[in-house]
Formats: structure tokens, C-alpha cells, sequence
């Protein structure tokens, strides 16, 4: 791991134990995240951003399980497996991997924070917001009552919180939906973490008051030099606010890329559908396309590209073959892509028949370097 990394994602895998079969909600994926970074999650409902998050942070409960794959954040050991499963075929955590109680203690709420789209699953309704925040930064820092109150209201005022002094008093209930997420920035900086997930904490809000907190989190961002994972389903956010992306589709990684890259040499279909889905200030509202066909269940994906139901370019060997993420940019920026149109791979893409799939093409938006080369 080098330096700057600060945590490590590798083949990832967590699935469901339901009656109708295992659903692999995340299955195989792998990302890093840079110290002072902020690396999107972003795809379509049900693509597993929330449980790829809850994985890392080892919130998963019962019937999810971690199946297989590394985690590793700061030298220790979130996830990590023996070669060899057990007896029944479960896998056997290792020696190093951190027990429940110590991420209980050590590391959520400590060097991991979580923000969450409905600040009133954080908050407590009982308590005042100013008695919430003080609460963990007496948790986190050994100072007197006094101090604690006074850095909890210079906190309140430093996420742009008006008459902080005031509102420290107040309850939850007393907030509205945008301070309210403010308050939830405040106490996740509270903590001092070196990383912040964020599950669509902005998703809930209007596009101002996201505007607001969107800028409000690049500028925490710089001054505490905190990692962010940022998961949403909006390509807008990601633009804002991201410097590297990871776009996800049903459990898997299928495009990463530094955030310009991915939007202006877009390498994987789905990406380019998610984009021509969204309004951009360089297109027309006519131009948009939304992303034809529903995402398949994750309990039964298809075979081959998990995309290739719903893709423009599919081609038999998309039907047959599985895609694995690989680099496909230009050997400068990386720029990882599981497409079979790149000439890192070499399936035979161009001589397989195309399919029908009933979604009609992308036109020239997405030209690969052969395609190019052929005009
Ligand atoms: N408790 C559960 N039991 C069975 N399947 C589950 C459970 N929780 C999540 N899943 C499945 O895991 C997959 C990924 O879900 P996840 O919540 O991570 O998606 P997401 O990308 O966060 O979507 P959203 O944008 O709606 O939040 C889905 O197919 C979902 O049905
Ligand atoms: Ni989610």
C-alpha cells in the first residue's frame, strides 16, 4: 500500500443469504481512495453503493455477509480472509482482521464517519444539536465543558450555520433538512476521521441547498484534508465534487476514471447512458436520453457484460464473456473499463455478430480507438 493511500478496497464481495438464493450485491469489486481524496460511488438504484459503504464501514447485518475480498484503511485490516474457507466453504477471517468491538470503538465514529441521507436516523430527537455535537467531541478529545461547548458552536458557525451561540440549544426538530445535514458534517468533523462516507446526504434536499452543502463539503474538505467516499446516483454531484470515480452496476465496478476523464473519454456504455441521461449545460433538454430497460436483479444478472441487456453495442461475445475491469485509457491518466470494445481486450468484439437488445445506438458518441482509426 502506498503512502498516500489511505484505504484499500480489493475484489470485494457481499451477498444476501435469502430463500430464493444468494444475492451477490457486491460482487468482486475493487478501489483505492488517496488521503484528501474524494472518490464518487455513483449508478442506478439497487447497483450496491450503499451496501459496498456499509461494507467497509462492517455495518453489514444478517442475512448480508462479507464473503470474500481485502479491506485494508490505514495499515489495519477491515477485511481480510485465509486462503482456504472452512469445512462448509465459509471464509475464515484472518489473525489481523480487526474484531467487531474494536471497529465498534476504534474505528467507527473515530477514524470513520458516516453521513447519511435522513439526518434524523443520526440525531437524537431528545437531546439539543449542541449537546449531540459536544457529546462526541468530549468523546474524541479530552477537553473540560466549557472548551467542548465553545469548539461545538465554532464548529456550528464553520459548516454555516447561522447564530450558532443560539441554535445550540435547539432540537433537531428545530432544523431544517439542510441545516440538519449540516449539523451531520459537523459532528462527522467532530470526529476528526481521516474518511467520511457519505450515502446520498444531499439526495433529499433542493438543488440550492445542495448546491450550498456541496460547496460547503469541497472547502471542509481542503481544510481538513478528510477523505470523502461519496455515493449518489447523481452524475451532477460527482462533477461537483468528485476527483475520482468509481461507477458501479449491479455489484460491480465497471468504469473508474479521474472525474474529467469520465465524462469527456467515457469508456463504458453504461456511463455513457448514465451521462446522456442527466441535463448538461452543453446539451439541449431534447438531447437527453434516459437509460432504456430496467437494471436486472442482482439474484439473477445476466450472463456475460452484466450490461449487455440493456447496451446499444452488445455483441455476441458480451452475451458470453465477462468483461473484467481493465486499464483502457491512453498509458498517461489511469482509466479503468470492463468493455470489450477497448483494445486492451482482445475477445474478438469486432468480429462478433451484434445482438439485438431492443436499445438503439449511442451514434458516435462513444468511438473506441479502432473505430476511430476505421473513419
Ligand atoms: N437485506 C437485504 N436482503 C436482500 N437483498 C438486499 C438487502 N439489502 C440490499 N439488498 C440487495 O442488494 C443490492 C444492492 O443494494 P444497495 O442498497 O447497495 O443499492 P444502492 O446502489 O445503494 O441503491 P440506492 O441508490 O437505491 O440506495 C440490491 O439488489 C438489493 O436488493
Ligand atoms: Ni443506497
Amino acid at each position: 500500500m502506498s503512502d498516500d493511500t489511505l484505504l484499500e478496497v480489493r475484489n470485494l464481495q457481499t451477498q444476501f443469504d435469502t430463500d430464493e438464493g444468494a444475492v451477490r450485491a457486491v460482487d468482486g469489486i475493487s478501489f483505492d481512495v488517496k488521503r484528501g481524496e474524494i472518490v464518487g460511488l455513483v449508478g442506478e438504484s439497487g447497483a450496491g453503493k450503499s451496501v459496498a459503504t456499509a461494507s467497509i464501514l462492517r455495518l453489514v447485518d444478517s442475512p448480508g455477509r462479507i464473503v470474500g475480498g481485502e479491506v485494508t484503511f490505514d495499515g489495519k485490516t477491515i477485511v481480510g480472509f485465509e486462503d482456504e474457507p472452512d469445512a462448509r466453504g465459509n471464509p475464515v477471517p484472518r489473525d489481523d482482521m480487526l474484531s467487531d468491538e474494536e471497529m465498534r470503538t476504534d474505528v467507527r465514529g473515530q477514524e470513520m464517519a458516516i453521513i447519511l441521507q435522513d439526518p434524523m436516523e443520526s440525531l437524537n430527537p431528545v437531546f439539543t444539536v449542541g449537546t449531540q455535537l459536544k457529546e462526541i467531541i468530549q468523546l474524541n478529545r479530552d477537553l473540560p465543558s466549557k472548551e467542548a461547548k465553545a469548539l461545538a458552536v465554532e464548529m456550528l458557525r464553520e459548516v454555516g450555520i447561522p447564530n450558532a451561540e443560539g441554535r445550540f440549544g435547539e432540537y433537531p426538530h428545530e432544523f431544517s433538512g439542510g441545516m440538519r445535514q449540516r449539523v451531520l458534517i459537523a459532528m462527522a468533523l467532530a470526529c476528526e476521521p481521516s474518511l467520511i462516507i457519505a450515502d446520498e446526504p444531499t439526495t433529499a434536499l433542493d438543488v440550492t441547498v445542495e448546491g450550498q452543502i456541496l460547496n460547503l463539503v469541497s472547502d471542509l474538505q481542503e481544510r481538513y484534508d478528510t477523505s470523502f467516499i461519496w455515493v449518489t446516483h447523481d452524475l451532477a454531484v460527482v462533477a461537483d465534487i468528485c476527483d475520482r470515480v468509481n461507477v458501479m452496476y449491479l455489484g460491480e465496478i465497471v468504469e473508474q476514471a479521474p472525474v474529467v476523464e469520465l465524462f469527456y473519454e467515457t469508456k463504458h456504455p453504461y456511463t455513457q447512458a448514465l451521462l446522456d441521461s442527466v441535463p448538461r449545460p452543453d446539451q439541449t433538454v431534447e438531447e437527453l436520453v434516459p437509460i432504456e430497460g430496467v437494471m436486472p436483479e442482482a439474484i439473477d444478472p445476466p450472463s456475460g457484460c452484466r450490461f449487455h441487456t440493456r447496451c446499444p453495442e452488445a455483441r455476441e461475445v458480451c452475451r458470453r464473456h465477462e468483461p473484467e475491469l481493465r486499464e483502457v485509457g491512453d498509458g498517461v491518466t489511469p482509466h479503468a473499463g470492463a468493455c470489450f470494445r477497448h483494445e486492451a481486450f482482445d475477445a474478438g468484439y469486432w468480429e462478433s455478430d451484434p445482438i439485438e437488445t431492443g436499445v438503439s445506438n449511442f451514434g458516435d458518441q462513444l468511438l473506441t480507438e479502432q473505430e476511430e482509426a476505421s473513419q
